[in-house]
């Protein structure tokens, strides 16, 4: 039997188009989607959508999470708020590539008004191929950890 990894996906009002697209765009390739919405276009806050992906992620129901809001700034805010979780918002590849490989990032946040949706998968695609390097960067993670205890 195959386990297929699951990814946590959560937005706010600003971004559940492009949220759908990316969710659309990764169960193509095999991610088990946990997309815990929302799926109606009220407006609504993004804290509380940022922090019930982070759980997801920090409890270890998902490996990683895919966040956004208008700017992916202030979901990622409230992301990171969450311990165990490091999300980076990202508006292109390199820095997705890097988030992952440097800095072990477990959930990358966009900025549905900051990103088209070609570059956003882009971003995102990075993100998901890349893999933590260690090594020196182990011990930078850790001390962001420090940081939390
Ligand atoms: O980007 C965001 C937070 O960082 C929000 O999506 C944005 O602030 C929502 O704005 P509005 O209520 O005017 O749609």
């Amino acid at each position: 039997m195959t386990t297929r990894k699951r990814i946590v996906l959560s937005s706010d009002h600003a971004a559940i188009d492009l949220r759908q697209a990316i969710a659309a765009h990764i169960a193509n390739q095999g991610w088990e989607v946990v997309d815990i919405g929302p799926t109606t276009p009220e407006s609504t806050h993004y804290p509380k959508h940022g922090e019930a992906a982070a759980q997801r992620v920090a409890s270890g129901d998902c490996a990683l999470g895919i966040i956004l809001c208008g700017t992916g700034q202030g979901i990622m805010m409230a992301a990171n708020k969450v311990k165990g979780i490091r999300c980076g918002v990202c508006s292109d590849s390199f820095s997705a590539r890097m988030i992952r490989q440097h800095n072990n990032a477990n959930m990358l946040s966009l900025g549905a008004r900051v990103v088209g949706e070609g570059l956003a998968l882009d971003i995102v695609d990075a993100f998901l191929n890349a893999e933590f390097e260690g090594g020196r960067h182990a011990t930078r993670v850790d001390m962001i950890a420090d940081i939390e205890s």
